[in-house]
């Protein structure tokens, strides 16, 4: 594969001829995070300045507003039932009651170009997000939240609160890849690619488009069906324990079937496998893919669409070979049902982890060559 062109360089290089690759999924499943990646390996500034700004204002805002969230949380879940979420429940120490209220009293628009907190003020509320997050209570609930899809890396993010309300902090390159920036209009970049084809030198330009993953967004996908080369489709695999943000009823991974159907021959990237491996240790695949669940059927009539297969349980001997065995039985049980999506087309289905720079290099050099050999007719 030869290089991600910036859009000055596509202009430069007019002759190429330019393959549209539509980038699909739902919100939150990482396609924007791919592009991030995708840029950052080839050397390219992943990012512009103003947006390093605007994405450390959003982690700020981010980690004030969840945590506003997860004590009002707290106290919900105790009040459903008090015996079950006891753990939930927020002691009333004088010191608990002293970090909550400094907290509630700060709006969350401080974090914008105009209004600023003081660097006093922000380095308080830096120590108290750390202080509350660390305690049983909001550890509690943020284990039994419902999660929805378009989170960011929460844990990640908390973890580090008192750095990232620094006054001297700015996101950096892994905080850039792990946050989430809502994609609004239409992205794209470019790959630049060059194969041997029966001795020959072929050049190739890829057009990478994203068009965001709402669902106001998805019903414009069939839109762009003119000229395109292939789809490749994003599944966040954590996503079998995740609602829609626009829609909490709906379990997020049955929207991304739901909609796979839409483009044949599609090239899948079953993303996010570094979470994924996190949450199988704690929830079944079952929470999806069965009957006792609250979410509602992929597919009521079809057997094969329930997760019949081995939940992980830490107290099995050699527990990390069965946390394998799971690990590779859960992969193989979603990668077959979206394959069943595509009514028999041949599809290239890639495990992917869009934080992490040489995966996304690595696959994407499979994927540009499958494209491009897709394309051989046109290109010669
Ligand atoms: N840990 C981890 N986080 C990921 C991965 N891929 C994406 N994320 C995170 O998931 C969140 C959502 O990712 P985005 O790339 O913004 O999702 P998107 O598909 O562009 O979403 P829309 O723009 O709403 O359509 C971000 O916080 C990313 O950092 C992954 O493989 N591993
Ligand atoms: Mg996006």
């Amino acid at each position: 594969m030869g290089c991600v062109c910036s859009n000055e360089n596509a202009e430069r290089d007019k002759n190429l001829r330019e393959h549209k690759v539509l980038v699909l999924g739902t919100a939150g499943s990482g396609k924007s995070t791919i592009f991030k990646s995708l840029k950052e390996t080839e050397g390219k500034e992943m990012i512009e300045p103003r947006m390093i700004v605007q994405t450390t204002w959003k982690i700020r805002q981010t980690l004030l507003e969840f945590m506003k969230w997860l004590i009002k949380h707290s106290q919900s879940l105790y009040e459903t039932d008090k015996e079950k979420n006891i753990d939930c429940l927020i002691d009333e120490t004088t010191e608990i009651s002293t970090n909550i209220q400094s907290l509630m009293k700060t709006p969350e628009f401080v974090f914008t170009e105009n209004e600023e907190l003081s660097e006093e003020d922000l380095i308080t509320l830096g120590k108290t997000i750390a202080y509350l997050w660390k305690l049983p209570s909001i550890q509690a609930t943020f284990a039994k939240r419902i999660q929805f899809a378009n989170e960011m890396n929460m844990e990640y993010f908390y973890e580090r609160a008192i750095d990232i309300m620094h006054p001297k902090y700015f996101a950096t390159k892994e905080d850039l890849l792990k946050a989430r920036v809502r994609t609004t209009g239409q992205d794209f970049i470019y790959v630049f690619m060059y194969l041997f084809y029966i001795h020959k030198k072929v050049n190739c330009l890829l057009r990478l488009v994203d068009i965001g993953g709402l669902r106001h967004g998805q019903k414009t996908w069939i839109d762009h069906r003119e000229d395109l080369s292939t789809v490749l489709f994003v599944v966040a695999l954590n996503h079998y324990n995740c609602v829609l943000f626009e829609d909490n009823t709906k379990n997020a991974m049955h929207e991304a079937l739901a909609t796979f159907f839409l483009f044949l021959g599609t090239i899948l990237f079953l993303n996010k496998r570094d979470l994924f491996r996190e949450q199988l240790r704690k929830v079944p695949l079952s929470v999806c893919f069965r009957a006792v669940t609250n979410f509602e059927y992929v597919r009521n009539d079809r057997e094969e669409e329930q997760w019949k297969g081995m939940n992980y349980n830490p107290k099995e001997s050699e527990h990390e070979q069965h946390f394998e065995r799971c690990y590779n039985q859960a992969l193989e049980f979603i990668r077959n049902l979206f394959q069943s999506r595509q009514r028999g087309k041949i599809f290239s289905c890639y495990v992917t982890c869009a934080t992490d720079q040489d995966n996304i290099s690595r696959v994407f050099w499979d994927v540009t060559m499958l494209v491009g050999k897709n394309n051989l007719k046109d290109m010669l």
